[in-house]
């Protein structure tokens, strides 16, 4: 059955309008970030990490710069808790990172959770109860004031057992499936909560609100958060935090709403693991920041390294279009794009602007540890020829004459329609050198003897079908006594249209590189040379751009 008359909106909008946040335009700050990747993105693996796993990935959240992290759910299992134990008993939190912990508000887990975080110098208490309408109805069949009296006695417990146990303890209260819950009544009962813990400035309580399935478009659940920060009561002396899934794949957009709303903090996963659809992914909300000019207080720099870590340890897959850091996500392989992203870069060199304005890259790749090389123009056969000769010139340095470049493109890109395959930097340099070096199926110019004669005499000496010839000519200079050469001998044009030169390395062995077209047909006949002597090598262009345009006749 598809019918989506059995679905209606599950959520609900708050009392009075709050749009506030419509008037901000962009996040302006970093949030205070909350990795809930070895709690709520652990919870959602088929094979939840191991202790040694954990601790590994504990390092990696410390490495990137998160200050908060939801390091597991301590009574869920001997795992969970041994890797507190472990945490903390090896000293293992650096003396700026605060762990949290996530409890239910039930009385035997609450218990359990202050004995495992027995001990360490900071962590954050994380108490929740559902308060949505399907939960109270179907899961609690409790009333609303049973459900705030669960939250109400886990907040007294809280506060009970920090008083009583050793350790520097925060807390944190979640309406579960707030999305599904009525406004007015998450307000009454985070007000409730807030009214037993009294939070202060010098010890703020965090309201977390979670969208824990994702029920609404984002507008909705911004005017929802500011709703909370609104009427919250202790505003000043509570922390808002947001846990954004992303039933509707619009995780971030709700975690960017929601600060514009007033939010916070940020509770999130790296590369967006967690449960169904997944957390918030944290690296493209702080991703968008930086490409942005904000300061996310982050260090994405090695994307590689974090995916590698992250998929070695989760056994998950990030998707080759994973904003920011999949595999294709700054590759080109369209024509028009890699025209734009060669000539966007060709302006930064030119002009050296004081922003980042390449076209099609929202940020350069290699802040995020990738290269051009592999990563941005790639050849198939929807590239054109500004991307053709963009690969040669950013792998090999060979600078391709604008006239050059459609004969090319057309060749580079047949080759890939035809094979059904991407064409790599090393194959473009071949089908090059195939195409315009030494390319001499009818004839080979064997010796070349100049004069210097009132302009330039040559005798050519060509061998052709196995024969040997010798033929006078002269001209301007002495490319052009040699072409004059090759036309008089087959009797037929050999215009040069385009001739360009660059030396290929630097340093005193370099060889230079000719590229020479003459006139054939609409588009012209090109050849290259290479040697250390730039008139061998312009003659040795002008030999295969002659046989092109004999064989193509
Ligand atoms: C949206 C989220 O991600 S919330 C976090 C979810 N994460 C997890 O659940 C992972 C860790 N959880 C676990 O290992 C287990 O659930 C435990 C160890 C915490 C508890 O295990 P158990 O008591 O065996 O089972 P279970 O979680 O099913 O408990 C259900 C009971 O708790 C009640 N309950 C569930 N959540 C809460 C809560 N937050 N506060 C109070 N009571 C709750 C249920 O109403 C139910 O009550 P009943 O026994 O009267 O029917
Ligand atoms: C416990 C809460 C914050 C949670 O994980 C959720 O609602 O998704």
């Amino acid at each position: 059955m598809f019918d989506y008359r059995q679905y209606q909106r599950g959520y609900f909008m708050p009392p009075v309008s709050c749009m506030d946040w419509t008037k901000k335009e962009y996040v302006d700050k970093a949030p205070v970030w909350c990795s809930v990747d070895l709690r709520d993105g652990n919870q959602a693996l088929v094979e939840p990490m191991s202790l040694e796993q954990k601790l590994e990935f504990f390092k990696l959240l410390v490495a990137v710069g998160f200050k908060e992290i939801e390091v597991g759910f301590p009574a869920a299992s001997e795992t969970e808790y041994e890797f507190l134990r472990t945490l903390i008993e090896k000293d293992m939190i650096p003396d700026d990172v605060t762990i949290q912990v996530l409890t239910q508000a039930r009385e035997h887990i609450i218990k359990k959770t202050f004995e495992a975080v027995k001990g360490a110098p900071r962590a954050v208490v994380h108490v929740y109860n559902s308060t949505s309408l399907a939960q109270r109805e179907q899961v609690f069949r409790k009333s609303k004031e049973e459900i705030k009296q669960i939250a109400v006695d886990g907040a007294k417990l809280l506060k009970e057992l920090a008083e009583k146990e050793e350790g520097n303890f925060a807390f944190e209260y979640s309406p579960e499936s707030f999305t599904g819950t009525e406004p007015e009544y998450a307000l009454e009962v985070c007000n409730a909560v807030l009214d037993v813990w009294e939070p202060t400035a010098d010890n703020k309580a965090i309201i977390n609100l979670p969208a824990t399935v994702e029920m609404s478009m984002p507008h909705v659940f911004a005017s929802q958060v500011e709703y909370m920060s609104k009427n919250l009561h202790f505003r000043d002396n509570v922390v808002l935090s947001l846990h954004p899934h992303n039933d509707r794949g619009t995780g971030v957009a709700d975690a960017e709403l929601g600060l514009l709303a007033g939010a916070d903090r940020i509770e999130g996963t790296l590369f967006g693991n967690g449960e169904r659809t997944g957390n918030v992914d944290i690296i493209t909300l702080a991703m968008n920041m930086y490409a942005q000019g904000v300061n996310p207080e982050l260090d994405l720099s090695n994307m590689p390294k974090l995916a590698e870590t992250f998929e070695r340890l989760t056994k998950m897959k990030i998707h080759e279009r994973h904003p920011y850091c999949g595999k294709l996500v700054f590759a080109a392989f369209s024509g028009s794009h890699q025209d734009a992203i060669s000539k966007g870069m060709h302006y930064r060199v030119e002009k050296d602007p004081a922003h980042w304005t390449v076209p099609y890259l929202p940020i350069n790749p290699e802040d995020v540890g990738r290269t051009y090389d592999s990563d941005v123009i790639r050849i198939n056969s929807q590239s054109g020829k500004g991307g053709v000769a963009y690969v040669l010139e950013h792998n090999y340095g060979m600078i391709i004459p604008k006239k050059m470049r459609e004969d090319l493109g057309y060749a580079v890109k047949d080759i890939s329609d035809v094979q059904h395959k991407e064409i790599a930097p090393d194959e473009v340099l071949e089908i090059f050198e195939k195409r315009y070096k030494k390319f001499t199926p009818v004839f080979k110019i064997t010796e070349v003897h100049f004069k210097q004669v009132d302009g330039i005499q040559t005798v050519v000496t060509i061998e052709q079908d196995g024969k040997k010839v010798e033929i006078e000519a002269s001209g301007n200079g002495r490319l052009d006594a040699v072409s004059n050469a090759l036309a008089k001998h087959f009797n037929k044009p050999c215009e040069i249209m385009c001739y360009e030169e660059h030396a290929l390395k630097d340093g005193s062995d370099s060889s230079a590189i000719a590229y020479v077209g003459i006139e054939h047909g609409a588009k012209g006949s090109f050849g290259i040379g290479i040697d250390h002597d730039i008139i061998r090598a312009s003659i040795d262009a002008l030999e295969s751009a002659m046989n092109r345009s004999l064989i193509e006749e």
